[in-house]
């Protein structure tokens, strides 16, 4: 393949074998073969590649497509008994990069819960239809009016002993479920969460297996009022959706009754632990993780790649035009971005094994590490979901004009990935749950109580000073971390605990922490993010790649101190002559990073199909691919447009009046 030469020297230049490092990424060279294998499959169907681009498709061409594309999708799985979960995800990645897929939720949402919430019997029922997709379902829990606040639901399930049955009612405007993915036009069922009422009396949030549309003509049910939302900013495939349940029946078995269980006299049984409920959340949550880390994988991989190939100005006169990645701002730019999202990449990782490894005790109800699991889980899901959208749209902007053209293929992944600040818990709140779990940690401390796993870094016993130089020992980056959060963490603590102590209620003491609370526990996350990179790098076994990944660490922590410098500083911890110091010595790893950027993302080993940009191609060749694009916008399929003649003309021959509103 013939390649652009600024690109093929980029790549002459690296220090380390990309392919080595591939392995690495993708956890060894028999996934990596086996990834490529798949992702050719899937380049080289004909059905796939049948469809009109994304950027020019409408809204109901976007479901419907999205929905094509699936459901072929998951008959071919099936014809190639790919059941593997990451060779699933290999072949979504490939054949629908960045598009939203109308049967997701169904698959992430609707069948783990009843697995995981259902009694054998309505697993036994239900998971066999779901899984050969005769029910469809989703999971409706966010309301017209509450979302965030579960208490607030206003959606009830009152158990009526003389039927048997649950009724489920929506009984205002604002109790009508409204969001849930999937909702609008493609579920014919639902796990509906509703307040459980018994003999007038309200058991809290519950679980509930809804039928929604007859399962032979999709017709809404009777008591059932459900339909798409509208156009959003992005999702454009997906139809999240608005449901009224108008005393709706179903029977008692239908509430998922693994834990909590409602008998035939209504006797209720609470379930044996809240702490059980983190579970999947910690699941999804380490999922959307590795989503903001591919996101932002993806577009620090085009922006880089352009950054190489784009030449912008002469940076000594007469020595003709720079490359624009050799311009120190636009390293700035891009990378932080490359090491942000190796360190994400890294932390879903090892969040996804720990979630694995707890699963077995916890199926043996061992659920202690549950806490600090779920504490992390929430706070990695605000911060990686922000700083992902953050640095996707940076690097959109590292791109000048062609950035914000669909040719770049970065605001498509900007849309896709933005949502995940606010699904699955608004991030703001996210953070706060966090906090919670470490002021709890704080009194525990207080009380001499022993913290469990990382949390012991609240208790570390420290100097004053930081011994931290320009060797950047990973020791003392992860140490300036933890006493920065440790920091963080025990005042905001205490001005909580000062403010009830003056006599103002815990609740509106914690509102009046609140900031405080969220910066630190995004430095509570920042630390463990920091600790866990360095531990990955550690763990690479080839020198000179494991190089590489040192300086992308390192830099990963520098940056990060110096954007938040005045935490860093305010305890003195850290001095101002090594403030001035990590300015310094972050434009060296600038330059040390160099020679390795574009190694460092072709390493993802994202094809050009999946990528899906005009300017981030592997060959280089930006310029004959923006006019391609360019060409076949669908505005250019006729020389000289018939708006021409409605509107133009006249205008020009001042000949111009109001055209009838109907024709327009
Ligand atoms: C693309 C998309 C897909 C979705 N899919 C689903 C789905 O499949 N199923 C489903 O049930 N729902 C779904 N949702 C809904 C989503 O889960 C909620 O929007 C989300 O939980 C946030 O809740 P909210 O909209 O009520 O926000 P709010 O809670 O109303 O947030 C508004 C503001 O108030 C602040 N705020 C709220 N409470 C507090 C507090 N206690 N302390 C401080 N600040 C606070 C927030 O930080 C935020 O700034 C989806 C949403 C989107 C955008």
């Amino acid at each position: 393949m013939a390649v652009n030469p600024d690109l093929a020297r980029e790549r002459k230049q690296a220090t380390f074998d990309v392919e080595k490092l591939t392995e690495f990424i993708y956890n060894g060279g028999n996934i990596v073969r086996r990834r490529r294998y798949l992702q050719n499959i899937i380049f080289n169907d004909k059905y796939l590649s049948s469809f009109k681009p994304w950027a020019y498709r409408t809204r109901e061409e976007e479901y419907e497509i999205g929905l094509a594309k699936n459901v072929y999708l998951n008959k071919l799985m099936n014809d190639l008994n790919i059941t593997n979960a990451y060779e699933q995800f290999f072949i979504r990645e490939a054949a629908v990069s960045q598009e939203s897929n109308p049967l997701g939720l169904h698959v992430v949402m609707f069948i783990p819960t009843i697995e995981k919430q259902g009694t054998k019997e309505q697993v036994n029922k239900w998971i066999p239809l779901a899984k050969s997709y005769k029910i469809i379902g989703t999971y409706a829990q966010t309301e017209l009016g509450h979302g965030t606040f579960l208490r607030g639901l206003e959606t009830t399930a009152t158990f009526d002993p003389a039927t048997d049955e649950f009724v489920i009612n929506c009984p205002t405007l604002t109790s009508m479920k409204y969001w849930p993915g999937a909702l609008g036009k493609t579920c014919n069922a639902a796990v509906t969460m509703a307040q459980l009422h018994i003999n007038g009396k309200n058991y809290g949030m519950h679980a509930f297996m809804t039928p929604l549309r007859d399962f032979e003509t999709h017709q809404p049910l009777p008591g059932i009022v459900i339909g798409d939302i509208g156009p959003k900013f992005g999702y454009g495939g997906n139809d999240n959706g608005f449901l009224l349940f108008k005393n709706y029946r179903i029977p008692r078995d239908h509430m998922l009754m693994r834990y909590a269980k409602v008998e035939r006299d209504g006797t209720y049984t609470s379930p044996p632990s809240a702490k059980l409920a983190y579970a999947p959340m910690i699941h999804v949550r380490s999922l959307i993780v590795g989503d903001a880390a591919r996101c932002l994988a993806q577009a620090a991989v085009i922006a880089t790649r352009y950054s190489a190939v784009r030449r912008q100005s002469e940076m000594k006169p007469g020595e003709g035009e720079s490359q624009v990645i050799d311009y120190q701002t636009q390293q700035e730019k891009l990378f932080p971005q490359i090491a942000n999202s190796y360190a994400l990449l890294f932390v879903s990782r090892y969040m996804l094994d720990t979630y694995l490894n707890i699963t077995q005790q916890i199926e043996q109800g061992k659920t202690d590490e549950l806490p600090q699991l779920h504490a992390i889980a929430s706070g990695m899901k605000a911060v990686s979901s922000w700083l992902a959208s953050e640095g996707v749209d940076n690097l959109r902007m590292a791109c000048g004009g062609h950035g914000y053209s669909h040719a770049s293929g970065i605001p498509k992944i900007f849309i896709n990935l933005t949502p995940a600040c606010t699904y699955e818990g608004e991030n703001t709140v996210m953070v706060l749950q966090s906090a919670r779990y470490l002021v709890k940690c704080v009194s525990m401390l207080q009380r001499g109580e022993t913290l469990p796993g990382f949390m012991t870094y609240l208790s570390k016993a420290r100097g004053s000073k930081s011994p931290l130089d320009d060797r950047l020992q990973f020791s003392d980056l992860v140490d300036a971390y933890e006493q920065r959060a440790a920091r963080m963490v025990k005042s905001s603590a205490m001005r909580l605990q000062s403010l009830i102590a003056s006599g103002k209620s815990p609740e509106v003491s914690w509102n009046m922490t609140s900031v405080q609370l969220t910066k630190a526990a995004m430095a509570h996350v920042e630390a463990f993010i920091v600790k866990t990179f360095v531990e990955v790098v550690s763990t690479i076994a080839d020198k000179n790649v494991r190089a590489a990944m040192e300086s992308l660490c390192r830099l990963y922590a520098v940056h990060g101190m110096n954007k938040k410098m005045g935490d860093f500083l305010k305890d003195s911890y850290i001095s101002g002559a090594q403030a001035d110091m990590l300015m310094n010595k972050m434009l060296d790893l600038f330059q040390e990073i160099r020679p390795n950027a574009v190694a460092l993302v072709d390493a993802y080993d994202y094809h050009d199909n999946t990528l899906q940009s005009c300017i981030g191609r592997y060959d280089g060749k930006v310029y004959e691919a923006l006019y391609e694009y360019s060409k076949n916008s669908p505005l250019n399929e006729k020389e000289v447009l018939d708006s021409y003649y409605k509107l133009l003309r006249p205008v020009m021959k001042g000949e111009y009046s109001i055209p009838p509103v109907a024709k327009l």
